[in-house]
């Protein structure tokens, strides 16, 4: 359960921080989708993973889903901004912002490893997670979503050990 909530909270500041990059983008007119920066996340992810014991290709579609999730949310908080332009207001920059985001990637593959050790998330933690999971602007299909791929990450297989020095 530990880790559970872990997991969540990490899940919930990563969304939570969306609101940040959305008033950024709208301050400085910035397009929210930015694709250089989606092949650094995956690329930072995959080299995550390794260090994490996890196989690389394995978290891939989470990383998807989380970044489908970020977008969507910041959409959202664009449309809802329209009729409101003054109320996109944020003191925060985009480069702290992301490295932050980097921190809690790489966090959340460390414990979703430490999790899988206690074997493979049951049903009932996917209903914990959803249920803890909750940040304004993410919609119970992209949750849905953020849960599926998450159960298709793996550990990577042990390196045999051959006794040799
Ligand atoms: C969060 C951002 O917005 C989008 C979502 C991303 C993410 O969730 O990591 C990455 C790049 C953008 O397409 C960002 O630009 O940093």
């Amino acid at each position: 359960p530990i880790c559970l909530s872990a997991l969540s909270s990490l899940l919930t500041e990563r969304m939570a921080l969306m609101r940040d990059v959305a008033a950024y983008k709208a301050k400085h007119h910035l397009p929210v989708e930015d694709i250089v920066r989606e092949q650094n996340v995956l690329l930072q992810a995959r080299s995550n993973a390794h260090e994490a014991g996890l196989e690389p290709q394995s978290v891939e579609p989470f990383i998807s889903a989380l970044m489908n999730a970020g977008k969507a949310i910041q959409y959202r908080y664009l449309a809802d901004w329209l009729p409101r332009p003054e109320s996109f207001v944020t003191h925060r920059d985009l480069a702290g912002i992301r490295q932050r985001i980097n921190e809690l990637d790489k966090h959340l593959l460390l414990t979703i490893s430490q999790r899988l050790r206690a074997g493979t998330l049951s049903y009932t933690d996917r209903a914990v997670l959803a249920e803890k999971t909750v940040a304004p602007n993410l919609t119970e299909a992209e949750k849905d979503n953020l849960l599926d791929t998450m159960r298709f990450i793996q550990h990577a297989p042990q390196a045999p050990d051959t006794g040799k020095v």
